[in-house]
């Protein structure tokens, strides 16, 4: 398969080793200086991108890949405000997207684990609940995208919580999620329950990036030659 790396920091350099070691051709290796290469004649060479870069930029970068006709996985986090637009565009225009907050399979187990342990709190409001996650200092966004998609799964069924703050909070309707950068935290994320009687707390730590590159492999794996939205519950079958 040829894929495009669109983004060639951390995670670009970490899927390149994995893609290359299953037998993948790395067309492009795309980064701030050399952006002539998300043009459409370019792009078209891949079967697939993959588009790992940060906040500010996935919304365009995206948008190109749809007007090269390359199906692309999003890893970006931070960008979410145009989500509802590139799911629209990507129907329109008959592309191919995959956006997953966290490509991991541990952390895809972990978000089954989350809403099944949620739907058992949803009625016992004598437990508080907050989340914390902990990543290196060079991340951009807070709270990580990881740590969104777990509260808006715990707010669907805890109805007790309304709203995430990315903050210590007294007010009984609001999650608190708690963002700590220290060196090298690839990315721990925590849910606790707590009563006056005891704690419930899951963790799940990402020993390196290895986990969401190897992820984010069998992603673009599995999205070459189709169009439609999908997650990684698609591609793992969840
Ligand atoms: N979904 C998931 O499983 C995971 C998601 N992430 C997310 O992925 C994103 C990238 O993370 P990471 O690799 O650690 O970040 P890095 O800062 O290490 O890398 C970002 C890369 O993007 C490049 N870049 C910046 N702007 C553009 C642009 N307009 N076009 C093309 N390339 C560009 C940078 O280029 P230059 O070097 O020239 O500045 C750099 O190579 C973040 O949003 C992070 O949160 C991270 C890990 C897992
Ligand atoms: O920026 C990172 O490093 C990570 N970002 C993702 C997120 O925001 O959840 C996934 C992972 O935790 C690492």
């Amino acid at each position: 398969m040829k894929i495009a790396l669109i983004g060639y920091g951390k995670m670009g350099k970490a899927i390149e080793t994995i893609a290359v070691a299953k037998g993948h051709e790395i067309v492009h290796r795309i980064d701030l200086s050399s952006q002539h290469l998300l043009e459409k004649e370019e792009l078209s060479k891949a079967d697939v991108a993959i588009e790992f870069t940060g906040p500010e930029t996935a919304y365009s970068n995206i948008l190109k890949c749809f007007a090269a006709n390359v199906p692309v996985v999003c890893g970006s986090t931070g960008w979410l405000e145009h989500l509802p637009a590139v799911k629209s565009l990507c129907l329109e225009q008959h592309q191919g997207f995959l956006y997953a907050s966290n490509f991991s399979v541990g952390v895809n187990i972990f978000f089954e684990i989350n809403k099944r342990l949620a739907e058992l709190m949803a009625n016992q409001s004598q437990y508080e609940v907050k989340m914390e996650e902990i990543h290196h200092t060079q991340k951009r966004d807070a709270p990580s995208g990881t740590a969104i998609t777990l509260a808006e799964q715990l707010m669907e069924l805890v109805r007790r919580k309304q709203e995430w703050v990315n903050e210590e909070t007294s007010r009984p309707e609001q999650l608190s999620i708690i963002s700590k950068r220290e060196d090298p935290a690839p990315g721990t994320h925590s849910i606790t329950y707590t009563s006056a009687i005891d704690d419930i707390t899951i963790t799940h730590t990402a020993h390196s990036r290895e986990g969401f590159a190897s992820g984010a492999v069998i992603a673009a794996e599995w999205l070459k030659g189709k169009t439609g939205i999908f997650s990684m519950k698609d591609v793992l079958s969840l």
